[in-house]
């Protein structure tokens, strides 16, 4: 496995050499460079890629054994080595005879979790189960930060035509007074629902949000069994939930072989289920159990997930590009950028091997996006100009929620533009020629024409959707999990702990320390003196 890398960087001489353009005096591309799978169509014929490249990567992909890998996550075998776990948030989805067979007997523990969901989903936004005082809720604030967060955040942006359970959801993550004052303005404590998610329930953040919102609640209504009932939890550390306050009727258990990142479809979603009802949340499961089945089934060439995850490993380390821009082109997946940046960047944002070794190659990109066509008005200049190149995922629906067919049609037609025009570039004799055509000089048109040349030759895939429904969202999600565990796998790295997000927080509890102490510790002069000047600031 030691050269593996250089085996496929030799595989991109020839793509080094050519333009993406080029490739198209094949006539037949489009069609050969494209996937249909669980309700979403994958073109790649923008790669820097032919069919040679391509089966050349699927077999090195096979070499890699990741066939076996595949089998071992559904299987259940522990391929978070370093945490000694199982990886199987997939089986969340799956029918109960996969969850039996995978899990035995917590099978039933699972199964049981989804019915209680389902009933209390339904229970709450029918009003049966009401607040203290016998009225039906209409509002509820999810607590929690990170994979306890970023699912929901995108699951309620991107679902609001679905949202039909007329319950308002509410998520807070972040610790800052101000976005706890903001989102508690908008609720009143006698008819919120709030659900504290967070697999430890430890996080720092999540835990001092949910004591000013308990504080703020008690405040308000003085009834002393509120939090029993208006108080949800979804952990896996029963203890410290019941200790918070939280009856142990009201908890959601997971489990520790659903990472927080991929941990949606477990009782983490309980808050996007009380907003698209129960029906709509399963629906998003099938979507993402579809794609599920199409990654075991399909052939490497035809399945959606790997060949996205090649394409990545090819851009990244045979042609070298660091980063990967998420684009959107639809208001309501203007979250996907930051969800994603989570699932890949922590997943894979790694440089040692399972073994334990020093990978000698990058891993992650740099994950970055915004909804189109807004990017084309900021940092898509430096996708044009700039000698970065960097390849790109843009998505799109035929079809949106509204009656604005001419807005749908701009949109899609700026999306196109953007690939074709990221891909072709403009020459400087184009550019030459067109100033000339518009009434310049020769002498003007070259002194401009450089200013106006467009580098190309950058990669992307387009993903097209009918309409973003929670099945096609389910499976949007579930195949940018399999691809970044495709990648992680031929990176030969654990996707699945996050070791590099423990120092920020022990020094975050050091510099706490040292800010209400006065201690100098041994923290550097510059942080030193940040605390003194932020101290000095603070007094009021
Ligand atoms: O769900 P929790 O235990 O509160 O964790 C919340 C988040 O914090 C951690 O530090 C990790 O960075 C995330 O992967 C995790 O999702």
């Amino acid at each position: 496995m030691g050269n593996s890398m250089t085996a496929l960087c030799a595989l991109a001489k020839d793509a080094k050499a050519r333009t993406i353009e080029t490739l198209f005096d094949d006539s037949k591309r489009a069609v050969n460079f494209s996937v249909d799978a669980a309700g979403i169509f994958l073109d790649y014929a923008k790669q820097n890629l032919v069919q040679s490249e391509r089966d050349d990567l699927c077999h090195w992909a096979k070499t890699q054994g990741l066939d076996q890998y595949i089998e071992k996550m559904f299987s259940g075998e522990r391929i978070n080595q370093t945490e000694n776990r199982a990886v199987l948030h997939p089986l969340l989805r799956a029918p109960e005879k996969e969850k039996k067979a995978v899990l035995g007997t917590q099978a039933a523990e699972v199964i049981a979790t989804e019915q209680k969901m389902s009933q209390l989903v339904n229970d709450i936004s029918h009003g049966q189960y009401c607040t203290v005082n016998g009225q039906k809720f209409t509002d509820v604030l999810a607590i929690g930060i990170g994979g306890s967060y970023y699912g929901i955040k995108l699951g309620i942006s991107a679902l609001k035509p679905y949202h039909t359970t007329g319950l308002n959801v509410h998520v807070l993550a972040n610790v800052d007074g101000d976005a706890v004052a903001e989102k508690l303005a908008l609720l009143s404590a006698e008819t919120t629902l709030v659900v504290v998610i967070s697999k430890t329930f430890t996080t720092q953040e999540t835990m001092l949000n949910a004591v000013a919102v308990k504080q703020w609640m008690l405040t308000h209504v003085a009834q002393p069994n509120i939090i029993a009932r208006h108080w949800f939890a979804v952990s896996t550390n029963i203890t410290a939930v019941t200790q918070f306050g939280i009856t142990k009727d009201n908890i959601l258990p997971m489990w520790d072989w659903v990472g927080g990142r991929f941990s949606l479809w477990s009782a983490v979603g309980f808050p996007l289920a009380l907003a698209i009802g129960e029906q709509g949340f399963a629906q998003l499961k099938r979507g993402a159990y579809l794609m599920d089945q199409h990654f075991r089934q399909a052939p490497f060439d035809q399945n959606m997930p790997i060949v996205m995850a090649l394409t990545g490993l090819w851009n990244r380390n045979a042609l070298g590009y660091s980063s990967l821009a998420i684009l959107p082109y639809n208001h309501a997946l203007r979250a996907l950028p930051g969800y994603l940046q989570q699932t890949d960047m922590e997943s894979n944002g790694k440089s040692v091997s399972l073994q334990g070794e020093k990978l000698g190659w990058h891993t992650a990109p740099i994950v970055f996006g915004q909804e189109g066509t807004n990017s084309q008005h900021a940092f898509m200049q430096l996708m044009h100009q700039s000698e970065e190149i960097i390849p790109t995922d843009f998505i799109v629906c035929a079809q949106g929620h509204h009656d604005y067919s001419k807005h749908q049609q701009v949109l899609v037609a700026n999306c196109l533009a953007q690939s074709e025009a990221l891909m072709r570039g403009k020459t400087f004799a184009q550019a030459k020629a067109e100033l000339m055509a518009n009434g310049k000089s020769e002498q003007q048109a070259e002194a401009l024409a450089l200013h106006k040349v467009m580098k190309g030759n950058t990669p992307s895939n387009t993903l097209v959707l009918k309409q973003l429904t929670p099945k096609t969202l389910g499976a949007l999600l579930a195949l940018y999990e399999h691809k970044i565990f495709v990648q992680g796998v031929l990176w030969q790295l654990n996707s699945f702990d996050q070791w590099g997000v423990e120092l920020g927080k022990e020094l975050g509890a050091q510099i706490l320390r040292a800010m209400n102490d006065n201690l100098s510790d041994d923290l550097s002069s510059s942080t030193l003196s940040l605390i003194k000047r932020i101290k000095q600031l603070s007094d009021k």
